[in-house]
Parts: C-alpha cells; sequence; structure tokens
C-alpha cells in the first residue's frame, strides 16, 4: 500500500510559494489573508491558528477576526464588508461552521466573489460548475492535487464520494468531472440504497461522511485508492479526546493507496487555501 502523505506533500507546496510570494516581492505585492472566526469552536480555532501558523510560514501578510458567539448577522456582515473593501487583503474566508442561527449561505454570500479565498461562495461554485476561472474549494483542490502528485490516474477512473456536504462531497464531484480530470463520479450520501455496492466498484473512493469507521474492509476492491475526509472527535473513558476518521484502520490492508486521516487530504486543505490567495495576488500583480 503507498501512502498519500498530505503531510508531505503540503510541506512542499508550501516551499513552491515561498518562492512564489519572493517574487510577487520582487513587483511591491504581499499576498493577504483574513480569517473571521464566529464563535469559540475549539477545533475550529485550531484551524484557524494552523492558516495564520502557514501563512507566517511562506510570507502571507495574514489578519485574524474573532466575533463573540453572540454576534449577529449586521455585526458579521460589517466585519466581511471591511475585507471586501481592504486592498491588502487578497482572499478571506468565514470559518465554518458558524453558530447556530446564523445563516451560513447568507454570510458566504456576503463574500465579494473575487475575494472567495475558500471557493464557497455562490458564484465560485457557479464558476466550477461552468469551467470558468475562480478560486476552487480548498479540500476537493487538496484532493486532486494529492492524487495527482502521486501519479493516481483521474482519466477515466471510477470515484465514488461518499458525503453531500458544500465544503467537500459536492464540489469533489464537480471538480472530478471536468474534462481536465475527466473522471466518472458517483455521489453517495444518507440516502443511497447500497453504499458497498458503489465502493467495491470504485478505482478511488473518497469518504467525508462525518461517520466514524463507515467504510470497513469487504467494501473496498482490492487495490483502490482510498481518501479519508472524515473527522469525529470522541471523548474516551479516561477524558482523553481522540479523532476518528471515516475509514476503518483494517482497509490499510486492502487499499492500493491511501490517505488516512490524520495526515492525509487535511493537510492539503491548508495547503490549497495558501494556494488561492497566492493565485489571486499573481493575477492582481
Ligand atoms: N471556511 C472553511 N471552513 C471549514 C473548512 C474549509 O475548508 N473552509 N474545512 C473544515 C476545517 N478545516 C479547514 O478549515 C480543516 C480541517 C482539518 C484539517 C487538518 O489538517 N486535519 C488534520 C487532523 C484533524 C485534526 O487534528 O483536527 C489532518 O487531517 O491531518 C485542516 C483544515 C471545516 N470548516
Amino acid at each position: 500500500m503507498q501512502l498519500l502523505d498530505g503531510k508531505a506533500t503540503a510541506a512542499a507546496i508550501k516551499d513552491e510559494l515561498t518562492i512564489r510570494v519572493k517574487a510577487l516581492a520582487t513587483k511591491g505585492v504581499t499576498p493577504g489573508l483574513a480569517t473571521v472566526l464566529v464563535g469559540d469552536d475549539p477545533a475550529s480555532k485550531v484551524y484557524v491558528a494552523s492558516k495564520h501558523r502557514d501563512c507566517a510560514a511562506v510570507g502571507i501578510h495574514s489578519v485574524q477576526k474573532q466575533l463573540p458567539a453572540d454576534a449577529t448577522f449586521p455585526q458579521i456582515a460589517e466585519v466581511i464588508d471591511e475585507l471586501n473593501a481592504d486592498d491588502a487583503i487578497h482572499g478571506y474566508i468565514v470559518q465554518l461552521p458558524l453558530p447556530a442561527g446564523i445563516s451560513q449561505q447568507a454570510v458566504l454570500e456576503r463574500i465579494d466573489p473575487d475575494k472567495d479565498a475558500d471557493g464557497l461562495h455562490p458564484v465560485s461554485l457557479g464558476r466550477l460548475v461552468l469551467g470558468e476561472q475562480g478560486a476552487l474549494p480548498c479540500t476537493p483542490r487538496g484532493i486532486v492535487e494529492l492524487l495527482r502528485r502521486y501519479d493516481v490516474p483521474l482519466n477515466g477512473a471510477e470515484v465514488v464520494v461518499i458525503g453531500r456536504g458544500i465544503t467537500v462531497g459536492r464540489p469533489l464531484g464537480l471538480l472530478l468531472t471536468r474534462r481536465s480530470e475527466n473522471a466518472t463520479v458517483v455521489l453517495c450520501h444518507t440516502g443511497t440504497r447500497d453504499l458497498a455496492e458503489h465502493t467495491r466498484r470504485a478505482d478511488i473512493i473518497v469518504v467525508a461522511a462525518g461517520k466514524a469507521g463507515l467504510l470497513t474492509p469487504d467494501m473496498v476492491r482490492p487495490g483502490a485508492a482510498v481518501l479519508d475526509v472524515g473527522v469525529t472527535r470522541e471523548v474516551q473513558a479516561d477524558g482523553k479526546a481522540r479523532i476518528l476518521g471515516d475509514v476503518a484502520p483494517e482497509v490499510a490492508a486492502v487499499a492500493g493507496h491511501l490517505a488516512p486521516m490524520p495526515g492525509g487530504v487535511g493537510p492539503m486543505t491548508r495547503a490549497m487555501l495558501l494556494t488561492n490567495v497566492v493565485e489571486r495576488a499573481e493575477q492582481l500583480a
């Protein structure tokens, strides 16, 4: 089994981005990323902090906007409007999930589509549907980049994606079926009648369902590539927390390639966010 090492691949991408950021500096341009974090979800705080660490590592200017969990939509919109008008910021993200009661759609729609570093604005998703240029959602882009760098063929491949969420499953289906990727995609979800019937036929399986251990070895054709995107946090009897993926550990014995969780797709998501920002700065330079 070949490990799809997202950590090492993301490190290589960050090295490449550092060179591109230095080239932009010779033109007087410093790429800028902002994050908007609403509330104090512990996992979101960790993810946002890591995005700022990544920026510092490659030379991207970064700004964090923090709002309380009881922030109202107008308060969030005010911060978004400021970022839309800030020339030092080439792209920004609103960390998801948002606190209950705040419309994710309304917040995402407030972002200037040309500053949408996450590729989750309806205009960015529309550009993806139409095959037009625009920021691509970070996790789907990271998955395609990871497969590409490990020479896992996509052209003509049968790909099963489990999960139809807006950050991973749905845009990944669109990305993989572009002419440049040319894969055949089956998008499975909680309404899928016989999940194993689909996964057993697949050359590549991407699991983003958020259900720990969902994909078991009997559901995988020997030699298939498996990418685990699920993160479930579980508090054990001793009070310690552990994170579980959607792929059962035993799948490693049958898969031909495996992107594990942790260390697979997650680090690629972070690297693609930086890539989106540097690309935008290059377009404007
Ligand atoms: N605005 C956004 N919100 C969210 C996104 C997103 O792309 N844009 N995706 C996730 C969270 N996320 C980035 O924001 C993210 C999740 C996980 C990882 C990661 O590196 N995970 C580690 C292990 C898991 C862990 O320790 O928690 C790994 O896989 O090695 C990076 C980014 C939801 N929200």
